[in-house]
Formats: structure tokens, C-alpha cells, sequence
């Protein structure tokens, strides 16, 4: 894009993620050019994948402690969220959907269906999310597996439920992370589990 020259990052912060200052020219529509600076935060980008099962028309969440949500003051830091995480190098976003839906929620998927690929907050966040949604059956419950790797620091509960309570806990504000909100209100745009 030509209305941008001359960008420079700094890191200012590189531990899970990486927190960069980016300064660079940038060209106004009245032809006139200013240096900007804004920050940036990623790690790699992610998955997100809602589980759903056509014969009993539920879902499958996860129910985690969020730091940065405890901190705005916000459910006491309790989320409720579709399964996902981070992208390791050299895996498709494939892979880890299958690995996260395993590790988190114990399920394994071989159904996949990609919906879209969003930012979740591009002002800040340079993190791109695929989501996915992936049928399930009781049959694809794997014994013993699911909750989240303790040795990482994370602790899951899973939630298995009927979409429509799902749906509702969207308009009470107990579902307040946008990958859940978009990937349900998919499935019911489209009938999925109608
Ligand atoms: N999020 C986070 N995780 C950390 C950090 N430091 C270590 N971790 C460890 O890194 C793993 C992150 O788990 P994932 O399942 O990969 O990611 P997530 O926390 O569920 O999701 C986060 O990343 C997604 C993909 O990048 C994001 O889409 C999502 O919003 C969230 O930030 C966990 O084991 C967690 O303990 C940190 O500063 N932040
Ligand atoms: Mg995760």
C-alpha cells in the first residue's frame, strides 16, 4: 500500500505474546503525510471450534479462569468459551483445532467444517482466529481425556448443553467471548441444529 513508508517496530514486551510499537508515515486522503505510532499484540494466530451434535441439538464449552477478564472486573474472571488456543509452528490450524478439541474437551473430531477467519480486535490484536465448527457424537468422547494440561497451567470444565441454553447465556452476559457468540449465533443462522 503506498500510503504507507518508513515503519519501524520496537518490541516492548516479548513473553507469551509479543507487544511491538510500530511507528510508520502514514498518507491521509488530503494527500498530507504524519508519523503515527501505534502498539500491536500477538503470539501466533488461532483456532476456535464450536462442538455440536445434531442428535441431541447441544453443544460442547469450555469454562475456564481469565486473568485480563478478572482484572476488568468482569464474572469474577470466569469465562465461558468454545474450545481453541494458539497455533504452534509448523501446524495447520487444522491440527490444532483437532489437539485443542482433545486437550481441552476431550472429544475427538473428525468432522470439520471451517466458517471464517476473524480478527477479534484490529486495532490491537494482529492475531487472526480460524473458526471451525466440528459434529460430534457420545461415541467420540475419549475416557479420561479433556479438562486442559495442568503441567500448562490450565484448568477447564466442560460444559456440555442444549444450544438454546447456550443461545440464551448470550443475551444474560454469561457468554461474553466473541468466537462463542459468532460461532453459535452460525449455527443458528444457518439450522444447524433446528
Ligand atoms: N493466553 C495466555 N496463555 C499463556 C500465557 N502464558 C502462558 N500461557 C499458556 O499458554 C497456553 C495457552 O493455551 P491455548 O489453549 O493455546 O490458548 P488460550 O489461552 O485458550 O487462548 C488464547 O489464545 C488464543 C489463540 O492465540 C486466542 O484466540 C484467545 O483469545 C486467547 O488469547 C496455556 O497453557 C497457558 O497457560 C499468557 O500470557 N497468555
Ligand atoms: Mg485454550
Amino acid at each position: 500500500m503506498n500510503r504507507i513508508k518508513n515503519i519501524k517496530s520496537t518490541v516492548l514486551s516479548h513473553f507469551w505474546g509479543k507487544l511491538e510499537r510500530i511507528d510508520f508515515d502514514f498518507k491521509f486522503k488530503n494527500g498530507n503525510w504524519k508519523r503515527l505510532s501505534h502498539e500491536a499484540y500477538g503470539k501466533s494466530d488461532g483456532v476456535a471450534i464450536l462442538l455440536y451434535n445434531t442428535e441431541t441439538k447441544k453443544v460442547v464449552l469450555s469454562k475456564q479462569f481469565r486473568i485480563p477478564v478478572y482484572i476488568s472486573g468482569v464474572s469474577e474472571g470466569v469465562s465461558i468459551e468454545v474450545c481453541g488456543g494458539a497455533i504452534d509452528e509448523g501446524e495447520s490450524p487444522e491440527t490444532t483445532v483437532i489437539r485443542e478439541a482433545k486437550e481441552e474437551l476431550g472429544y475427538h473430531i473428525s468432522n470439520l467444517k471451517a466458517v471464517n477467519t476473524v480478527f477479534l480486535s484490529p486495532g490491537i490484536v494482529r492475531e487472526r482466529v480460524h473458526l471451525f465448527i466440528g459434529e460430534y457424537k457420545d461415541l467420540d468422547k475419549i475416557d479420561n481425556s479433556g479438562g486442559g494440561l495442568e503441567i500448562e497451567g490450565e484448568e477447564i470444565e466442560v460444559m456440555e448443553l442444549p444450544v438454546e441454553e447456550a443461545l440464551n447465556m448470550i443475551d444474560s452476559q454469561e457468554i461474553i467471548d466473541a468466537r462463542t457468540i459468532m460461532l453459535l449465533q452460525h449455527v443458528k443462522i444457518k439450522g444447524l441444529l433446528s
